[in-house]
């Protein structure tokens, strides 16, 4: 953990020294206002002079304003400059706590929140970068309670308890070596509670914290039901299931209720606790203590306080400390229970620190075009998710440049994972994928990146207008041009509709826009991002007729001239591809064309055969210009 916090505090470690310097200070302020009483009340009661080392200019300055009459021998002072002196003392070492408790509250703040944002901004990038294959394995909820949460648990650490922490260290330090100076015997006594303080502190704290944890989790589930029910309404009307509905939601809530209430109750003992604990040692130094300074001696087994050891003035000092005693306690209590959270949650962000970021790529050692040409290439490529497990059994493929090129197959036979290999999304176990001759791992992962242009098969709209969502990364597209994008993915008319036009906001991921529309706005994406490469992985599987039919207009015009790969179970739409291979069990069965495997007698008729006798009628989607069937590729000759 220490380490953890010493290596991302770089740049902010001299303000941590700076703050853990003054908790010094603060704790000195602290500790020393207990003694204006004494000094005052020695003065009035015992007729002693305050002595203080380099203040006596001070106190006879002050004499000035005092009347000396009536000062017993020994005494140089007046009253009134020792009230005054007292005042001033008091007001000082105030003044002193206030400034160094707002520059520490200050600094613990700008650490703690720049420490947050480092540690956000750091993780956020890191969990970017990491591969695919790690990403599918984790829960997102999980990933996201890390950056959020578990980084939350780090800057609460910082900024509310390191120094607390110090502060209550020092306190306790403090108050018992003063009190030892004072009078040690005394000291034993007064201190008596301590252990029995300490103990309900540590253990009412955790307590609370447990309950108030569990409740905390129970609210999680709530919300949870509730989100689920709410957004299942329909089925669960549908399926008369309110009840069963609501009584699971019952349970959570009166989870909810039996922690808040044990948190509560623990809560409702704990101060009365303390306050009783105090009050007993309060009792104790003030009958003890007026007992001994009446001028008696008390003896406890080996203890003997002398009579006369203890002034009136020197008992408010024990009395003062006495109540001081629980808020160090208190916070180093919370700080056992603030400091093993985030101790769990470092460790849970460097879990994820430490895992490595997908294969760095060569940019130093290629000195290829930013541009390639899109030939694509697959030699005897073996790859799985899982050891052991291959998806694919030595895959051999060739696409030339500006061709397009089908995978059909069964579902789960690998077209989608072969695609994934392309822009490296994983690497093969065996065998290499090539573009334009060159292995994909030889290319910087953005320049590869940026070659391959996808469609899947339902697409991602992000937070943000339409032109956003159109130009992503490309954001000194121009409104025309992504105007003309938008056109030829046949969505601008929709667009323009919308109050706000390009500028509409799109909300929830898109969810108020139908299926197609989502595709057509991936395809206008496509057409602006320009890559001589395109995966279309069955971007029209889940769409009705018609906006079948709109969506592959619209790819009419993005798939001319790019090298495509197209993944589609509509055999009958791939009648303008150049090639077709079919995958069966991660092996390429058969490849030709459209005809050449309509004619063979293999697994492309047969799914051929099979799809049409479950149609109504052969694929006859009317095309735009109404002349034939829309197919996924024109043939433009
Ligand atoms: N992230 C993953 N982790 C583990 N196994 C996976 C993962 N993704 C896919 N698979 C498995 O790999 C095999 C091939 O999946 P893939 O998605 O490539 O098939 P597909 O031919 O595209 O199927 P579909 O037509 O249904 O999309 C399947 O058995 C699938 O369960």
């Amino acid at each position: 953990m220490i380490r953890f916090l010493y290596r991302h505090l770089q740049g902010h470690r001299l303000l941590v020294l700076v703050a853990a310097l003054l908790s010094f200070v603060a704790v000195a302020s602290d500790v020393l206002s207990a003694f204006p009483f004494k000094i005052i009340l020695d003065k009035i009661v015992n007729h002693r002079d305050p002595a203080i080392p380099f203040t006596g200019w001070l106190l006879s300055y002050f004499d000035h304003f005092g009347a000396r009459g009536g000062l017993t021998t020994g005494e140089v002072h007046t009253d009134l400059s020792v009230l005054l002196f007292g005042g001033l003392m008091f007001l000082v070492l105030g003044l002193i706590g206030a400034v160094v408790a707002f520059v520490q509250l200050s600094i613990a703040a700008v650490v703690g929140q720049d420490l947050g944002a480092r540690l956000r901004k750091r993780l956020f990038a890191h969990v970017e970068d990491l591969s695919l294959d790690w990403h599918v394995r984790q829960q997102v909820g999980e990933v996201v309670q890390r950056i959020s949460g578990n980084v939350t648990d780090i800057e609460k650490l910082v900024a509310d308890g390191l120094v607390d922490l110090l502060s209550g260290i020092l306190t306790l330090a403090g108050i018992l070596i003063v009190m030892l100076m004072i009078n040690w015997q005394f000291t034993v006594l007064s201190m008596c509670i301590a252990p029995a303080l300490f103990l309900t502190v540590l253990l009412y704290t955790r307590w609370v914290k447990r309950n108030a944890k569990e409740a905390a989790r129970a609210a999680g589930q709530i919300a949870r039901v509730a989100n689920a029910a709410i957004t299942a309404i329909v089925e669960l009307k549908a399926f008369t299931l309110e009840r069963w509905a609501a009584r699971i939601f019952g349970g959570h809530v009166a989870q909810q209720r039996r922690f808040g209430l044990r948190a509560g109750r623990r809560q409702a003992e704990f101060n009365p606790l303390v306050i009783l604990l105090i009050t007993v040692n309060n009792v104790v130094i003030i009958t003890l203590g007026g007992w001994i300074a009446a001028g008696h001696s008390y003896t406890l087994g080996f203890l003997t306080i002398p009579a006369a050891s203890l002034t009136v003035g020197t008992l408010t000092v024990f009395l003062t400390y006495s109540k001081l005693l629980y808020r160090p306690m208190r916070d180093l209590s919370k700080l056992t229970v603030l400091a093993s959270t985030a101790a769990a949650a470092a460790g849970r962000i460097q879990e994820i620190f430490d895992q490595p970021t997908e294969e760095p790529s060569r940019p130093e050692r290629y000195t290829g075009p930013a541009r390639v040409h899109g030939a694509i290439a697959y030699h005897d490529v073996v790859f799985g998710y899982e050891p052991n497990r291959p998806v694919l059994h030595g895959v051999d493929l060739e696409i030339r440049v500006g061709s397009s090129f089908a995978l059909v197959g069964l579902s789960g036979s690998g077209k989608t994972t072969l695609t994934r290999l392309l822009p490296r999304f994983y690497q093969p176990w065996q065998g290499t994928v090539t573009v334009d001759g060159v292995d994909v791992r030889e290319y910087p992962l953005g320049i590869l990146r940026n070659n391959i242009a996808i469609v899947p098969e339902d697409a991602v709209l992000f937070e943000g207008t339409f032109r956003d969502n159109i130009a992503l990364d490309h954001s000194d597209a121009t409104d025309d041009q992504v105007m003309d994008a938008a056109r030829q993915a046949h969505i601008h008319d929709t667009i323009a509709r919308l109050p706000g036009g390009y500028h509409a906001e799109i909300r929830e991921q898109g969810k108020n826009l139908s299926r197609g529309q989502r595709q057509r706005i991936a395809i206008a994406r496509a057409i602006l991002r320009d890559a001589p490469i395109l995966i279309l992985d069955e971007p029209t599987t889940n769409l009705d007729v018609e906006a079948e039919a709109e969506v592959l207009r619209a790819l009419e015009r993005l798939t001319q001239g790019r090298t495509v790969i197209v993944i589609s179970h509509r055999l009958s739409t791939l009648g303008h591809v150049d090639e077709i291979a079919v995958l069966q069990a991660g092996r390429i069965a058969e490849r030709g064309t459209y005809r050449q495997l309509q004619a063979r007698d293999g697994p492309f008729a047969r799914m051929l055969a099979d799809q049409e006798s479950y149609a109504p009628g052969p694929m006859s989607l009317p095309s735009s210009d109404g002349t034939g069937p829309v197919q996924f590729l024109r043939d433009e000759t």
